[in-house]
């Protein structure tokens, strides 16, 4: 019978030290310069303060003894060297791989499949390099000046997170050079109009990302835009005009598109673990040229490495990790707030919650067994400092979420105006300091008495403090630390998912949702073509059904192809 993780000595040990830190708060644990110094950390310009956190030395030394005994450096290990840790659909996890450095060996079932990395990162130089220099046109002649990347879950949010950060890059802007790359995830036909809305066929290039390329709505979003450039520019256009990414080469080609122009990933690469893959680096590639998104690729493999040799008490992701681990299972705090303080990285959260919530969400051990605490974390977040004049209400004065507070230190885009009293970043970055502080220390009610707040609302404008935040601070936001951000937080996700004992690399969860759907789709079409009458379903269900079935019964039965005009 396999351990749970609560049930080992470490575990028990820091439930109990639970009642030693609810004696403490951050004011005073603020106060112990040397606990502070030591809670910081450097690593290649990057800096991390954890000392806002609800945790002693003390605490840290148990949280090791608790990875210790989850066997987390053998697992880490185990990760590298391609065992297959996904065990329930026996698979090696190795997106390391895919921003190894050409000379790297990294083996999954006895191959090293660094070669089989760098011919498909090759292929996408060459076929970028084509496109961006017009030396590969569409069907009329034309360059090729937009793309649609369609995907969705993770042959999409990953992407999207690292373009909406280059695009304000200067270096990267300058080599979009007025190129445009646009998103279509959502089946919902709305996302489809969105996306071709002022865009033509004749300067467009579609590519079609799906691991298994059989995801419903990524298919049907496939076909939709199949037909948009061929009712415009006729059937044999689509082989100048479509490409595909892809671990399922047959289903590529058996949809019509040139295999020549497919770009393959491979079954040890997680749908939310593919950024690094042709995944993200075609469409970012055509988007930015290919020494851009390398750079991207060199940062991820600067925390790869980090992650697996550093010493624990000097690894950033194990330290994250096992922080949020505290937090969630000792603490009792199963949220996260992601925080950037860069519009830059307003698409981060929406991706960390897939890559986290997705991995972690599970109910059972890696072996199966029911788990007798809670693993996952509820992640959100929001661009400081939009957030601030939002949720942060809550976080102050609510729930306490432990939160992310991420900074960099050059904007890409400053601005500095005659007689402001700071430049604009240095504004935003006034609250990326601030914020941190008001939550560990928040605000007594003699302090305000002493301000001579009316008694009546000396309750209402205390702030409790002790609410523990991390901050991590970016020298600048380019390519490279794009890459350093993501494989921070997959890997400290991972790291969590290795404490807790669980497979984070499966998503059974996704199933039921998908197969439930597919006996719907059967009866809307039973009923629109056959006016067969809903059957099947519960009373709740069937009811819906049939009013919207009826509401809608001016949908043609047999449609002619009908595209978005807006
Ligand atoms: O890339 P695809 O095979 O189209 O999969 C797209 C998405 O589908 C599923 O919903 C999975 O839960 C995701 O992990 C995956 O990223």
């Amino acid at each position: 019978m396999a351990t749970l993780i609560s049930d080992t000595a470490p575990w028990k040990d820091l439930k109990a030290h639970v009642a030693d830190i609810n004696k403490t708060h951050l004011r005073d644990l603020m106060s112990d310069n040397d606990r502070c110094k030591s809670m910081m950390l450097e690593f290649d310009d990057i800096f991390l303060d954890y000392s806002r956190q609800c945790a002693t030395l003390d605490t840290m030394s148990k949280l090791f003894k608790l990875a210790e005994a989850a066997h987390l450096k053998e697992k880490i290990t185990s990760m590298f060297n391609g065992e297959h840790i996904n065990s329930t659909e026996n698979r090696s996890v190795l997106h390391v791989a895919l921003r190894a450095s050409k000379d790297t060996t990294i083996n999954s079932d006895g191959k090293n499949v660094v070669p089989d990395v760098w011919q498909v990162l090759d292929k996408i130089k060459e076929f970028s390099d084509k496109v961006r220099n017009g030396s590969w046109v569409g069907a009329t002649g034309k360059p090729l000046t937009n793309v649609i990347a369609i995907g969705i879950g993770g042959s999409f949010l990953g992407p999207l997170f690292v373009h909406t950060a280059l695009q304000t890059d200067p270096e990267a802007s300058k080599s979009a050079g007025g190129r445009q790359l646009r998103f279509l995830a959502n089946v919902d036909p709305v996302d489809v109009a969105r996306n071709i809305t002022g865009l033509d066929p004749e300067t467009t290039l579609v590519v079609v990302v799906s691991k298994t390329f059989t995801t419903a709505e990524t298919m049907l979003n496939a076909r939709t835009l199949r037909e948009w450039i061929s009712s415009s520019l006729g059937p044999q256009a689509v082989s100048k005009h479509m490409v595909a990414v892809s671990t399922n080469l047959k289903l590529v080609e058996k949809f019509g598109i040139d295999p020549n122009n497919a770009f393959a990933f491979w079954d040890w690469v997680g749908g939310r673990y593919s950024v690094s893959s042709a995944v993200g680096v075609l469409p970012l590639s055509l988007q930015y040229g290919f020494p851009v998104v390398e750079k991207f690729l060199k940062g991820a493999r600067s925390i790869d490495q980090q992650f697996q040799s550093a010493p624990f008490e000097k690894n950033i992701p194990v330290l994250l990790g096992l922080l949020s681990v505290w937090n969630v299972s000792f603490l009792g705090y199963p949220a996260r707030a992601i925080l950037p303080y860069t519009q830059a990285l307003e698409k981060l959260a929406p991706h960390i919650q897939q890559v986290s919530m997705e991995s972690n969400g599970k109910g059972v051990s890696i072996d199966g067994v029911s788990l007798p605490f809670e693993a996952g974390e509820i992640d959100f977040g929001e661009p400081g400092t939009n957030g601030q004049h939002s949720f942060y209400q809550l976080i102050h004065q609510g729930r306490v979420i432990p939160c992310d507070f991420i900074g960099i230190v050059k904007s890409q885009q400053p601005v500095y105006l005659r007689d402001e009293v700071v430049n604009n970043h240095d504004e935003l970055m006034s609250n990326f300091f601030a914020q941190p502080d008001a939550l560990a220390y928040g605000k007594t009610p003699e302090q305000l008495r002493s301000e001579n707040v009316a008694s009546h609302l000396v309750p209402h404008k205390t702030f409790t403090g002790n609410r523990p935040s991390l901050s991590l601070l970016l020298p600048s936001l380019d390519a490279y630390r794009i890459g350093q951000l993501l494989a921070m937080y997959e890997h400290r996700i991972a790291v969590e998912g290795f404490i807790w004992g669980i497979n984070s690399f499966d998503q059974w969860g996704v199933e039921l949702g998908k197969s439930l759907a597919s006996q719907v789709r059967k009866q809307l079409h039973a009923s629109r073509k056959k006016g067969e009458s809903v059957e099947g379903f519960n009373f709740s269900t069937t009811k819906m059904l049939t009013r919207y079935l009826k509401a809608s019964a001016d949908v043609p039965s047999e449609p002619t192809t009908l595209l978005p005009k807006i």
